[in-house]
């Protein structure tokens, strides 16, 4: 049974269509990469996964379950599901632990505090950041906060991980540590994996599968050695193009190794 089962989703704001016809699996413990160029609807895709936009058209199956296109994510369907948004949205006047904490106390409001506490501690452990646990995120490096994020988005140690472009303002040290952490996770919790990159050092390192999005549909659907190895145009100038190659901050090194 698929993890996810995207079929003939049809999407875009309004009268303008972004995406036309799409259709891909994923399955247990995969990690799924969606690329393509700068505007082609990835974010779009993934938030019509999401159902934070609501598509014009298709199916959606979660863990084997079909929803309609206009029915919301049944609580115990979005309950297997976690989501590491962009600019990771930590409260910043609540401590890392309180965060983390807030969608447990959203969906079970009489946990007691003590039950709640190990709880947190164990995701914040997952995502090596435990001694984090009364921090404020304005205390945190960049990389850091992405761990807290992620430690919330595991909260319910999902079954299914959405994360929209993870390593996006991270140094490449950073950036590597944090794609280790998305294997551990994959490997310790068990969970597949769903992510909006750019960053092809951590495509490469990460990437079991990949879609790639081309004028509102899948230009390809395969692994990453199909991408590698791929004579379309396209994909072969993508996976052919230097790495990314940011100024590595030296700062945020130092934080990392810190902790
Ligand atoms: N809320 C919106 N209303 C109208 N158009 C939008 C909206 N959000 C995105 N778009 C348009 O939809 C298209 C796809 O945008 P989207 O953000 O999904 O692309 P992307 O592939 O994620 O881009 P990037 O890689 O630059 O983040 C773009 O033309 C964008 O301008």
């Amino acid at each position: 049974m698929s993890a996810l089962d995207v079929k003939h989703l049809r999407a875009g704001y309004g009268q303008k269509i972004i995406l036309e016809d799409i259709s891909f699996t994923v399955q247990p413990r995969e990690i799924r990469m969606i690329l393509g160029a700068s505007g082609c609807g990835k974010s779009t895709l993934l938030n019509n996964i999401l159902k934070l936009e609501h598509a014009i058209s298709g199916t959606l199956s979660f863990f084997g379950e079909e929803i309609q296109t206009k029915e919301p994510i049944p609580d115990r369907l979005r309950r297997r599901m976690g989501v590491l948004f962009q600019g990771g949205a930590l409260l910043t006047n609540l401590t890392v632990a309180e965060n983390v904490a807030l969608p447990l106390r959203r969906s079970y409001p009489k946990l007691a505090q003590t039950t709640l506490n190990e709880i947190v501690a164990d995701r914040l452990e997952k995502v090596h950041l435990l001694n984090a646990f009364y921090k404020f995120p304005s205390e945190l490096s960049g990389g850091m906060r992405k761990r807290a994020a992620l430690a919330r988005a595991i909260a319910f140690e999902p079954e299914l991980l959405f994360c929209d472009e993870p390593s996006a303002g991270l140094d490449p040290v950073t950036s590597r540590s944090l794609d280790e952490l998305l294997l551990e996770l994959r490997d310790t919790l068990g969970v597949s994996v769903i992510i909006v990159s750019h960053e092809l050092e951590s495509i490469k390192t990460i990437t079991d599968k990949f879609i790639y999005l081309q004028n509102g549909n899948i230009l390809m659907d395969g692994t990453l050695d199909e991408g590698l190895h791929s004579d379309i145009p396209v994909i072969h100038k993508f996976f052919a193009r230097e790495h990314d190659n940011p100024v590595v901050n030296k700062r945020f090194i130092h934080f990392e190794f810190e902790n």
